[in-house]
């Protein structure tokens, strides 16, 4: 399974949560958010990685040479799109970036919302979904109804997101299969400052899944 932790700010927490087993990182460039980093701070986060941990950047409603060059210059794998990106927008995307993973971010209210997931899924390579906030785009702490995500198996991989904890994943995975899942505030002490101590609960938590 895929473990991305979002909003790393700080080079040796990024390394020390890559050697703990994360798969990915993420990154916010949503200038508004408490866990901004520029792209000078990605790259110095990025190049003490190993290769095999990919480097998410996460945008909001971001023009595509924006995009094109933080990935450039900040050495990313991927774009998670947190906005209100079309399918038109992430083609697009994707023709600019050929080789760069395109994350579509969906925050579900309702049942209905689930539809979109199906619209987006020529598009994008991956999908996440995560809980909606009238405020706020994402990092919320905010967790989804798993109840409505059990039987929920798009034809793209996807990630779980919204309020997940080392407290509540094993709840979490009983209910609901995802092919990755995404965790932000609750392996956090503050906005963009990781608890390293968290984030090992959460990896022996989920053993060798
Ligand atoms: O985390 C933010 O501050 C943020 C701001 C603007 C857009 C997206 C943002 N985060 C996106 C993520 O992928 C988070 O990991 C996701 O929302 C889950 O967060 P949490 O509920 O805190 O685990």
């Amino acid at each position: 399974m895929r473990i991305k932790i979002c909003g790393i700010t700080q080079p040796q927490q990024g390394k020390a949560i890559a050697d703990l087993g994360a798969t990915a990182l993420g990154f916010i460039c949503v200038t508004t958010s408490p866990r901004y980093v520029t792209i000078k701070q990605i790259q110095a986060v990025v190049e003490k990685l190993p290769s095999k941990v990919d480097s998410i950047g996460v945008f909001a409603n971001t023009r595509p040479e924006k995009i094109k060059q933080a990935v450039v210059d900040g050495g990313l794998t991927g774009v998670q799109l947190h906005g209100d990106e079309s399918p038109e927008f992430c083609q697009q995307l994707r023709d600019l970036l050929p080789g760069v993973e395109i994350i579509k971010a969906l925050r579900i209210r309702t049942a209905t919302d689930f539809d979109k997931t199906a619209i987006y899924n020529l598009f994008v390579d991956t999908l996440l979904l995560d809980a909606y906030h009238p405020q706020q785009l994402g990092g919320t702490g905010k967790t989804l109804d798993w109840q409505l995500l059990q039987n929920f198996q798009p034809s793209r991989p996807w990630f779980l997101a919204g309020g997940l904890t080392p407290y509540n994943i094993l709840e979490a995975l009983s209910q609901v299969k995802p092919t990755g899942i995404d965790l932000s505030s609750g392996v956090e002490r503050a906005p963009g400052d990781k608890d390293l101590q968290k984030v090992a609960q959460l990896f022996e938590k989920l053993g060798n899944r």
